[in-house]
């Protein structure tokens, strides 16, 4: 497994249990992870004429002088410009001994035509914002339209964050080790990294679970142990029953749409819950799925006592104000709804339902944490998120990361923090983010469709936090796949063989 992603502070201490383990040392790891850079450079750019490889002062720049001394020793017409030397008796140091070219100062950097870079000037260890000469270089870099190959991370690009410090090399590859880390996946890191590729280098998968790590790039290898499919015995009860609360007569569509969702990820009923004066037209538009009238909390508590209900979506074209938070609050309260097979629920919350608790948040929060509170996933998008968390939103040193983790554990609910790099993050410290999205799915519509997919997975017993990322991975392959053109309609059966491949790959419990 290698979707775990590591931290600066994670990566130093596999680096230090694998040192301390045997047999291979520091400068042995810097071997390795200078050699697989130089066979990218190698197999990827065999024409090119020259490589200029741009050292750090530290382990960064040790790999660089690993690179540079084996495209020398291939034939490659190198030169190492270096922004300062490495600390006596490093491994980079020690790396630079090894090279048999002789540096050039970074401040004299130039490049002629069919010139490939190297950046090998800051990775994990980048502590400020690049100026000076290494600015210059990033400059100069573009200026040319040189190639970038990086190490480990593009210089500039914080791994933790995927912040830009200052400025930061385009790169066009960066090839990493052992695991990814946050930078290469959330935005601007991701961009600015071009193709990521994960190189070996001989720290082992017991090392990484030792660490524990708490963040994911978000896949199947998350979560396709927990999809659900129907069991020999099903029923369409026990598949889970979904109710999505629609909108006025004005605003039905987006019910309507998760609806669809839910009932194409596998909940085996569907209810549209519609104001009575909405009625009319929700019928005019459902088919399989059922209708039924839901005006005030008293028609929900009614309706979630005799039915096996087991997930609910609220928001969706549903309007803002006091009713929302009513029936938000008889939701949580309600210690309800239970899963048909495993006694765990769930509610999502989206748009409208998190716009409604902007004056007042902390109500939502408590209620969140009340006894029995059924798992609460809410699917902010940057400006609902801001609504409800506004300090943790304005906060402009932590990363998005750090922000759906910190919502997270406030809110006692699962955050899917919405973007092109999707961040979902559980009350517990889990977090993924999402890196296969595209830009088709901004659309209108689109989010509904995800609530409807998270809440048709819950209905079926899939763990809150586990569904959350499954319907984020699942919603983004089916606009992926779907390309061009794609309205929110589509991705109901967009979905259809999105599901096929992960149960023919395995998935499912
Ligand atoms: N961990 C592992 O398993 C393995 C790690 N490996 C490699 O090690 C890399 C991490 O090495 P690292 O910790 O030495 O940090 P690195 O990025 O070289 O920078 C530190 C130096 O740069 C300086 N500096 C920073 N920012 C600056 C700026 N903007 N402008 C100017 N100076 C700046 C900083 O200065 P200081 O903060 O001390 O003032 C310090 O001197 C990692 O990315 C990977 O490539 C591999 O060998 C394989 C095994
Ligand atoms: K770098």
């Amino acid at each position: 497994m290698s979707h775990e992603l590591l931290t600066s502070a994670e990566m130093g201490e596999a680096d230090r249990l694998t040192i301390a383990a045997g047999p291979i040392d520091g400068i042995g790891l810097m071997r390795r992870a200078g050699q697989a850079v130089a066979t990218e450079v190698l197999s990827r750019y065999p024409s090119a004429a020259h490589v200029h490889v741009l050292c750090g002062p530290g382990n960064n720049g040790g790999d660089g002088y690993v690179v540079a001394r084996i495209l020398a020793g291939s034939g490659v017409a190198t030169t190492v410009w270096t922004s300062g030397p490495p600390r006596p008796d490093s491994d980079a140091a020690l790396a630079a001994a090894e090279c048999p070219i002789k540096p050039r100062p970074l401040s004299d950097f130039d490049a002629g035509p069919c010139s490939i870079v190297v950046d090998a000037l800051y990775g994990a260890g980048l502590s400020k914002p690049l100026s000076g000469e290494a600015a210059r270089a990033v400059d100069l870099a573009a200026k040319l339209h040189l190639p970038v190959v990086a190490v480990d991370l593009p210089s500039g690009i914080s791994g933790d964050s995927g912040k830009v410090l200052g400025t930061s090399f385009s790169a066009d590859l960066t090839v990493t080790f052992a695991r990814k880390k946050p930078g290469h996946l959330l935005l601007p890191g991701r961009e600015r990294c071009g193709e990521v590729v994960l190189a070996g280098i001989g720290i082992g998968d017991d090392v990484i679970a030792r660490l524990q790590p708490q963040t994911f790039e978000n896949g199947p290898a998350l979560w396709s142990r927990g999809l659900p499919v129907p069991a020999v015995d099903a029923h369409k009860y026990k598949r889970g029953h979904v109710g999505v609360f629609s909108g006025g007569p004005s605003a039905t569509g987006a019910a309507r749409l998760s609806a669809l969702a839910a009932a194409r990820s596998g909940a085996g009923a569907v209810t549209v819950l519609s104001p009575g004066n909405a009625m009319q037209v929700n019928a005019a538009h459902l088919t399989s799925i059922m209708l039924r009238k839901a005006d005030d909390a008293a028609d929900i508590e009614a309706f979630v006592g005799e039915r096996r209900l087991s997930a609910f979506v609220l928001g969706p074209g549903f309007g803002i104000g006091e009713k929302t938070r009513a029936f938000a609050l008889v939701l949580l309260a309600s210690g309800k709804p239970a899963a048909a097979s495993t006694g765990i629920g769930g509610l999502v919350f989206d748009a409208d339902a998190i716009t409604s608790f902007r004056e007042a948040p902390d109500i939502l929060f408590e209620a969140a944490r009340g006894p029995g509170a059924p798992a609460l996933v809410m699917t902010p998008h940057e400006g609902e998120f801001a609504r409800l968390f506004a300090d943790i939103a304005d906060d402009n040193v932590s990363s998005k990361l750090d922000k759906a983790r910190a919502a997270a554990a406030r809110a006692n609910a699962v955050i899917v923090y919405k973007g092109a790099d999707t961040v979902i993050a559980a009350p517990d410290g889990r977090a993924a983010i999402n890196s296969n999205g595209a830009a088709w799915l901004a659309t209108a519509g689109s989010g509904d469709v995800l609530s409807g997919i998270t809440a048709g997975l819950l209905a079926q017993g899939m763990l809150a936090f586990e569904a959350a990322c499954a319907a984020v991975w699942i919603h983004a392959e089916a606009g992926s796949r779907f390309g061009p053109g794609l309205i929110a309609e589509d991705l109901p059966l967009a979905i259809v063989p999105v599901l096929r491949d992960l149960v023919a790959a395995g998935g499912g419990r």
